[in-house]
């Protein structure tokens, strides 16, 4: 790495109490509000303890960019935080979202994002269960037609089906072997990961043997786990055609390196399903119930949408993957929404290997780095009226979508950057242009009769591993 002067000036920040820092002034569930509020006093940079640790809160884009794509910040800020789910529920770390990086961590990185783009760009074979899915979306939706409905059932059912189709090659519903497995696995993952109940087990692993309520989700995950486990191998046995990542991954058991050794074990193939049922369904979820219930609000938006879906696709057929990238306007509908709400408003904390400089400042190894696209995507400096729902920023004068190279492209970071970034964004983005695209195809979003909807605001989300909406109601009107 390269050598550098140590600067005198440290990043700003608030005090705080000694060991627990400004534990008492933040709330893990929204910490990204409070360090927005932060910037206001401190900049865009600055630092912060709590519980004897070093934080970074990056809330520039620019910042991030440089951090995150150049080297040497690229690599020193790469690493994970040691966690109490990495080292017992991922099997020492075996998975590919709360490892740090090494050799064998960027191959089967590579290898299970080069999967997921492949389902994302919809592998031939699958074509046919993705259609299934769909007819089974607007069969729900006709079943509500004009009647105030929460849509989040709805939507519930289609991401839980694509994430089946992804795993095993096929969807067997709501009541089948799989989603409810899916669904407890996710919650569970995701009551586990929290920063607070994984500092304490972390800090007292013994813990997990006690009867405790924290203890009693790690053993339950555990179970569950081992239980999709079973089932998964049950159907890839008997009636699954071999489609899914789950046989992928099983081939993968017989490769060699080239040192002559396994570089994929059944302990990854176990950790990396971890990984998907807890990274797709809240963040799908959230971006599929706000599009709607911002789109119920926007009757002339869904009037252009409408159009651009019945000039590419028409109203006779199943939308299909090849047509997102002649849907320009769904595109900056999707995109907008993900900037709008930044529902996973501090990406998942990454952590230095390394002292380095980042903005200018010193920062130490083992410094926790929390990057606030929250912030970043609600930035006056960047955005012309950060808290406005305009789609119209991210497309050109002819109705395109910006190219990736445009500098408003480049300020947009929901998928993280860089080496950390999420792998699973084509696979999340097609399926949600497959949901939207039907949806737009047979019907209009409509506010609820007899009690307003009010406007989504991404100040009022629910917390959690992924912000969601409200609840709410609108109604689906047959076109
Ligand atoms: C709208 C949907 C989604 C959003 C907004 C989203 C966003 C993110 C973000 C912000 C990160 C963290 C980046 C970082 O730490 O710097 C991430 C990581 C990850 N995502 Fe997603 N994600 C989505 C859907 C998915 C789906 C559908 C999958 C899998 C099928 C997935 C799999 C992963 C994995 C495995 C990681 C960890 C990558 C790593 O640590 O190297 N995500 N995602």
């Amino acid at each position: 790495f390269q050598s550098f002067t140590r600067p005198t000036v440290e990043p700003p920040g608030p005090k705080g109490y000694p060991f627990f820092g400004v534990i008492f002034e933040t709330d893990s569930k929204t910490l990204y509000k409070k360090l927005y509020e932060w910037t206001k006093q401190y900049g865009d940079i600055f630092q912060f303890q709590m519980l004897g640790k070093n934080f970074l809160s990056i809330n520039s884009i620019d910042v991030l960019r440089d951090t995150f794509l150049q080297e040497p910040g690229a690599t020193v800020s790469a690493s994970r935080l040691p966690t109490f789910i990495g080292k017992y529920v991922l099997e020492n770390y075996a998975d590919l979202t709360f490892a740090s990086p090494s050799l064998l961590w960027e191959k089967r990185r590579k290898c299970v994002h080069r999967l997921l783009h492949t389902y994302g760009e919809a592998k031939v074979s699958l074509e046919n269960q993705v259609l299934q899915n769909l007819i089974h979306t607007k069969e729900m939706i006709r079943k509500t037609i004009s009647k105030n409905v929460n849509p989040s059932e709805i939507v519930d059912e289609f991401i839980l089906s694509t994430i089946e189709v992804l795993i095993i090659g096929r969807s067997f519903g709501k009541e089948g072997p799989l989603q409810p497995l899916l669904k407890l696995e996710h919650d569970l993952v995701n009551r586990l990961a929290n920063p607070g109940s994984d500092a304490l087990l972390s800090a007292a692993p013994f813990l997990r043997i006690l009867p405790l309520p924290m203890s009693s989700v790690y053993r339950e995950l555990k179970s569950i786990h081992q239980r999709f486990l079973d089932t998964l191998e049950m159907l890839s046995k008997e009636d699954c055609e071999k489609t899914g990542i789950y046989h992928t991954m099983k081939e993968a058991l017989e490769e060699r390196d080239e040192n002559g050794k396994m570089w994929f074990t059944d302990k990854n193939i176990s950790a990396v399903l971890v990984n998907i049922t807890g990274a797709a369904y809240l963040t799908t979820r959230g971006t599929l119930l706000s599009a709607i219930h911002i789109l119920a609000k926007r009757p002339e938006l869904q009037k252009s949408l409408q159009r651009e879906v019945d000039e590419v696709i028409g109203r006779g057929q199943e939308p299909k993957l090849s047509d997102q990238k002649n849907c320009p306007l769904m595109g900056a509908v999707v995109m907008e929404t993900l900037r709008y709400i930044s529902h996973v408003p501090v990406l998942i904390l990454h952590a230095t290997s390394q002292s380095t400089i980042i903005g200018g400042y010193y920062v130490e190894k083992d410094t926790v780095i929390v990057p606030n696209v929250w912030a970043m995507h609600h930035s006056e400096k960047y955005w012309d009226d950060p808290f406005s729902f305009k789609p119209e920023r991210f497309l050109d004068r002819e109705g395109q979508l910006l190219p990736a190279t445009n500098p408003i492209r480049k300020r947009f970071a929901a998928f993280g950057l860089g080496k950390r970034s999420c792998i699973g964004e084509v696979f999340a983005k097609s399926r949600i242009f497959l949901f939207l695209s039907s949806l737009m195809q047979m019907a209009t979003i409509a506010e609820p009769e007899g009690k307003p909807l009010p406007d989504l605001d991404p100040r009022n989300m629910v917390p959690g591993a992924a912000l969601q909406p409200q609840e709410y109601d609108v109604r689906f009107l047959l076109r």
